[in-house]
């Protein structure tokens, strides 16, 4: 097959004409009628990992244009390459839509061939774009830069913890992940996953903090119909969800005791019993449990149970903060850049020199999570080819939110939602604070959701 192709025309003639002519040449043809059904169609592909290879776009349709359509979808129309197709008087229009990631274009009326040399263009072009991020991959190796599932990384410091979780993905052991919050734990627990022998079997992440106590035993072990108020039917728990798999028990630090005893006894035993059932079910669950706090600490506190700890430390792995491992940020810059470019569509080539001075000086208390964040924001806010500081969020750049940073003036100033992600994290500590630390009063002083609370609370980076 030459490729997918996927024409958006609102002349039915044209969509006809098209898909014989490609056809012929060996396409795999889809049509759209209107704009809103290409990018449902062309959603729906991606969702399924097999884009279209190319999109042939109208300019001019009714109700939406081609232009806007792309402008608005970038993210989704730009993983193909699109070739807009322009009437007469709208080839302004097709070479501005360039500018919003369409690869070409072609005037109205066509010949057969014009069309077909077009397509053999950009799929020349694809090619070659493929090619190099090929030989910059390899590229990247020579220089000492390594990967470990979908993680990247430069320093020593990570070189041995990817070489420890792929011993990690030879065993069966259970692997207790140690580092603060963003530094990658989840990543890690994903990759050895990814590499054992269970990678066919799903994964299931379970957060610890996230389960309301009472419901916790049920979420990991399953109950029987009637086991209590609002159990109208037998269902399983994530041990069984995972059963051949591995189980992720983030934030592991958070199991309350008396969780703690119940985890204990199917990790030695490798069964479960539902809550309300009388027998056991055998399972073949791996676990890797991860937690940012000292376990040893809430060890000696009474906090945590020893010999658990003991069960899940068969193998440990310890994550560096990203303050430590500077050499590590230019590589993830890069890597987010480009990742942030191809979902959102964009075209920013890099970092510049003085923005790159404040990442690099810059303590990342949210680690990776919050270089990845400033990279997303960064790319969409920067108006130039590379991120400049004034695109960097202030906390980085020292700067007061709205003031200028080496001339230019911070884009934070006027933002409303980074304006009420900033007071959101005002008052979840305020409210924090108020209840001593409690956090199911905290969460009902916001009005909001235990979960909500607790995801909002790894969003501020407060513990
Ligand atoms: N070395 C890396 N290379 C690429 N991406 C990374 C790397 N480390 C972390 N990330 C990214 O940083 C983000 C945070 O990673 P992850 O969720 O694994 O951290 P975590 O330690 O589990 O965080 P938390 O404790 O808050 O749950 C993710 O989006 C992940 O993709």
């Amino acid at each position: 097959m030459a490729g997918k192709i996927l024409i958006i025309d609102d002349e039915k003639n044209m969509r006809h004409m098209l898909t014989a002519l490609l056809e012929k040449e060996g396409y795999a043809v889809d049509t759209a009628a209107s704009g809103g059904t290409g990018v449902k169609m062309a959603a729906r592909a991606l969702k399924l990992d097999a884009p279209y290879d190319f999109i042939l776009l109208d300019v001019k349709m009714p109700g939406v244009d081609g232009i806007s359509l792309l402008k608005d979808n970038r993210g989704t129309l730009t993983r193909s390459m699109v070739i807009m197709m322009s009437a007469y008087g709208t080839i302004d229009t097709a070479v501005s839509a360039m500018r919003h990631g369409a690869f070409d274009f072609i005037s109205k009326p066509f010949k057969p061939d014009e069309v077909s040399l077009l397509l053999q263009r950009a799929a020349e072009h694809r090619d070659l774009k493929n090619e190099n991020l090929y030989l910059k991959d390899q590229l990247g190796r020579m220089e000492g830069r390594f990967r470990f599932s979908s993680m990247v990384a430069k320093s020593d410091a990570m070189k041995s913890v990817f070489a420890l979780a792929r011993k990690a993905a030879r065993y069966p052991t259970t692997v207790l992940i140690f580092g603060g919050s963003g530094t990658g734990k989840e990543l890690i627990a994903r990759g050895i996953h990814g590499e054992s022998d269970r990678a066919q079997r799903p994964m299931v992440p379970v957060n610890c903090g996230g389960i309301p106590e009472t419901l916790m035993e049920s979420e990991l072990f399953g109950h029987k119909k009637g086991a209590f108020t609002g159990a109208v039917c037998d269902k399983k728990g994530l041990f069984e969800e995972a059963d051949g798999g591995t189980l992720f028990l983030d934030e592991i630090g958070e199991l309350p005791l008396s969780m703690q005893v119940k985890l204990l006894r199917v990790l030695q035993e490798g069964e479960v019993r539902p809550v309300g059932d009388v027998r056991t079910r055998k399972i073949d669950v791996r676990v890797i449990a991860a937690t940012s706090r000292n376990l040893r600490e809430e060890v000696a506190k009474g906090a945590f149970r020893e010999d658990l700890y003991f069960r899940l430390n068969v193998l440990s792995i310890a994550l560096p903060p990203l303050a430590g491992r500077q050499e590590d940020i230019p590589l993830l810059c890069d890597h987010f850049l480009k990742t942030f470019n191809h979902k959102l569509g964009c075209q920013v080539s890099g970092v510049s020199p003085a923005a790159m001075k404040l990442l690099l000086a810059y303590p990342w208390p949210g680690n990776v999570r919050e270089l990845e964040n400033a990279m997303e924001r960064s790319v969409v806010l920067t108006d130039r080819e590379r991120i400049d500081p004034a695109s960097l969020p202030s906390a980085i750049t020292g700067s007061q939110p709205g003031h200028p940073v080496n001339g230019h003036f911070s884009p934070e100033g006027f933002s409303l939602k980074a304006a009420v992600r900033k007071l959101e994290g005002v008052m979840i500590r305020r409210a924090l604070e108020e209840t001593g630390g409690n956090r199911t009063q905290a969460s009902k002083l916001l009005e909001i959701s235990h979960p909500s609370l607790l995801s909002k609370m790894k969003l501020h980076h407060l513990r």
